[in-house]
C-alpha cells in the first residue's frame, strides 16, 4: 500500500498548505465535491460578487435623496451570474490542473473516509477506489448546508446556497427559510433584483446572534424591506400544480400559508465529519460532531490536525484561513509548533445594512459577569453619516470600564465590515480605548471618525 508523508482531506484551506515548502514530501490531496471548496465556489467570494451587484442596483431607491434621479431599468440575472461564474470557475479548474501537474502531489478526486489506523479509502468519482496510508494527515473537510426535517421537503425540491446562485432565471417570489448570515445576504441579493422576498424565521428575531440593539435594528430595517415572518415554524411544504410552493407555517397565534415560485433553505451548516468515518483513525469528535483539536490544531491522534469548518464553530474563512497557516507552520516545525489564536474572531454580515461584530456582545458581558461600559455613535451623528443622510446605523463599543481595554464593537451601517477592522487591530494588540481614540489623527471627514466618536464617548478611567 502507498503511504503518503502528507494527506490533506479538502481542497479549501486545506489546499493552501501544501507549497514549496512541501516539494520534498509526498503528498495526497482530497477532494469530494468543486476544487477550491465553499469560498471560492459557493460562498464567500460568489456571494459577495451578487451583493455588490445588488449595491448597485439599489442605488436608484435612495439616490434621489441627493438630488440625482436614477432608474433601474433591467436586471440581466444570466449576466450577473455568468459574469461572477465566468470568473470563478476558471480559477477552479486551474487550481485542480496544478494540482493533478503537481509532481510531488497525487490528486484523488472522490470522497476520502478512514479505514483503518492513518489508512483512507477513497471512493473515486471514476468508479475506482484507492487505498493507501499517511504519515500525518490534515483534516480541511468543511461543512454543508443542513437540510431541517421539514415534511414535503425533499418532494417539493429546494436550494441552499449551493445552487441558489446558479438559477436559470430570476423567480417573482423566494421564501427564505431561516434568519442567520445567509438569509440576511441573500434577502439582500434578491430584494435588490426585484424579486418579492420573504424571509420566514422561528425566532422572534433575525440575525439573533448578533448584539441585541443591533439585530434589532437590522430585524426594524428587514421588515420594512421584506416580508419578514417572525415567530413562524415552517410545518409542511409542497410542490402545487402550477409549480409553485406552497408553505404552511406555524406561529403562536395560528397557521399562515404562503405561495412563492423558489425556496432557499438557510439554516445553518454542519461539520463533514460523518463523512469520514473517523472513528477508524480513532479521531474524537464533539457533540455536535466537530472534530476536537488541541491549540495546535492537532487532534488527539498525532501526526492527525484539522481545521477550518469542520473543527471550529466560527465557520469563516478567515479562521479556516488562520488555523491552515498554523497547521502549515506545525507540520513544517513539529519541534517549534505554533499555537492559534482564536480570542477575537470578528465576522461581517453583507446584508443591507451590513453589520460587523468582534468580541464581546452585552448579553455575553452579563452572562460572563464582566465590567463592561457602553458607548454608541450614530452615523448621522458624524460628518460622513450626517452627509449621506444615513437615519439608522449606528456602532457600539464596550470596553472595561477600570483598563479601558476594548472588550467588543458592534456596528449596522455602510462600511460596517471595513470600520471595524482598526477595532480588531486594538483588541489583538491590547490597545485601550482611550490611548486608541487620542494618540493618532483620525482623517476628517472620513467614516473611521464613527469608531473615534463612540470610544471618546466611553465613560473609561485608566490609570495610566
Ligand atoms: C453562502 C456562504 C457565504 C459565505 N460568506 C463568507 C464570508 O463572506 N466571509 C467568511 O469569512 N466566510 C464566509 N462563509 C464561510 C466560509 O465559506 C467557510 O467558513 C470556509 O469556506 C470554510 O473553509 P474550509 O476549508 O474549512 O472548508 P471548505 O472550503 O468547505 O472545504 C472543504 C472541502 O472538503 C471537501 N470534502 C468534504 N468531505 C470530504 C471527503 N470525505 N473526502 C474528500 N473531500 C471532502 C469538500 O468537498 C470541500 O471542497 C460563507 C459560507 C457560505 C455557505
Ligand atoms: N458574511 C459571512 O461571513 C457569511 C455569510 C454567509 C454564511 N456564512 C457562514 O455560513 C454559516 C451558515 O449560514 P446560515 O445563515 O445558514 O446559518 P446561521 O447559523 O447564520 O443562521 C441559521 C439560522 O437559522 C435558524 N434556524 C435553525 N433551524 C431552523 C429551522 N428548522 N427553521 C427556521 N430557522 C431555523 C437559526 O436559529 C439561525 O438563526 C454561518 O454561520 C456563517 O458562519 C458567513
Amino acid at each position: 500500500m502507498t503511504t503518503y508523508d502528507l494527506v490533506v482531506i479538502g481542497t479549501g484551506s486545506g489546499n493552501t498548505i501544501v507549497n514549496r515548502r512541501f516539494a520534498d514530501q509526498k503528498v495526497a490531496i482530497v477532494e469530494r465535491g468543486t476544487f477550491g471548496g465553499t469560498c471560492l465556489n459557493f460562498g464567500c467570494i460568489p456571494t459577495k460578487m451578487f451583493v455588490h451587484a445588488a449595491d448597485v442596483a439599489a442605488t436608484p431607491s435612495v439616490s434621489s435623496r441627493y438630488g440625482v434621479d436614477e432608474q433601474l431599468l433591467d436586471v440581466r440575472w444570466t449576466d450577473v451570474r455568468d459574469r461572477i461564474f465566468g470568473r470563478i470557475d476558471p480559477i477552479s479548474a486551474g487550481g485542480s490542473e496544478y494540482r493533478h501537474h503537481d509532481a510531488n502531489v497525487h490528486m484523488y478526486d472522490g470522497t476520502g473516509r478512514f479505514t483503518g489506523f492513518k489508512e483512507l479509502t477513497v471512493d473515486n468519482k471514476d468508479g475506482s477506489t484507492s487505498v493507501f496510508s499517511g504519515e500525518r494527515f490534515v483534516i480541511a473537510a468543511g461543512s454543508r448546508p443542513i437540510v431541517p426535517p421539514i415534511p414535503g421537503l425533499e418532494e417539493t425540491g429546494y436550494h441552499t446556497s449551493n445552487t441558489i446562485m446558479r438559477l436559470d432565471e430570476l423567480p417573482p417570489r423566494i421564501a427564505i427559510i431561516g434568519s442567520g448570515f445567509v438569509a440576511a445576504e441573500f434577502a439582500h441579493v434578491f430584494g435588490a433584483f426585484g424579486v418579492e422576498v420573504t424571509i420566514v424565521a422561528r425566532s422572534e428575531e433575525l440575525l439573533r446572534s448578533e448584539d441585541a440593539e443591533v439585530a434589532a435594528r437590522y430585524t426594524e430595517i428587514a421588515q420594512q424591506k421584506y416580508d419578514v415572518r417572525l415567530n413562524h415554524e415552517t410545518v409542511h411544504v409542497a410542490r402545487q400544480d402550477d409549480g409553485t410552493v406552497l408553505i404552511k407555517m406555524l406561529h403562536p397565534d395560528g397557521t399562515d400559508v404562503l405561495v412563492v415560485d423558489e425556496l432557499l433553505i438557510a439554516v445553518g451548516r454542519e461539520p463533514n465529519s460523518d463523512l469520514l468515518n473517523l472513528a477508524a483513525t480513532g479521531v474524537d469528535v464533539d457533540g455536535a460532531g466537530r472534530v476536537v483539536v488541541d491549540k495546535y490544531q492537532q487532534t488527539n491522534v498525532e501526526g492527525i490536525y484539522a481545521l477550518g469548518d469542520v473543527t471550529n464553530p466560527h465557520q469563516l474563512k478567515h479562521v479556516a484561513n488562520h488555523e491552515a497557516r498554523v497547521v502549515k507552520h506545525n507540520l513544517l516545525n513539529p519541534d517549534d509548533r505554533i499555537e492559534s489564536d482564536h480570542r477575537f474572531v470578528p465576522h461581517a454580515v453583507f446584508s443591507s445594512p451590513q453589520i460587523a461584530s468582534v468580541g464581546l456582545t452585552e448579553a455575553q458581558a452579563q452572562e460572563r459577569g464582566i465590567p463592561y461600559v457602553t458607548a454608541i455613535q450614530r452615523y448621522a451623528d458624524i460628518a460622513y453619516g450626517w452627509a449621506m443622510e444615513d437615519t439608522t446605523g449606528f456602532a457600539k463599543v464596550l470596553a472595561d470600564p477600570t483598563t479601558a481595554q476594548l472588550l467588543g464593537c458592534h456596528i449596522i451601517g455602510p462600511q460596517a465590515p471595513t470600520l471595524i477592522q482598526p477595532v480588531i487591530q486594538a483588541m489583538s494588540f491590547g490597545l485601550d480605548a482611550h490611548t486608541m481614540a487620542r494618540n493618532q489623527y483620525w482623517i476628517h471627514p472620513a467614516m473611521p471618525e464613527l469608531i473615534e466618536n463612540a470610544l471618546l464617548k466611553l465613560d473609561v478611567h485608566p490609570k495610566n
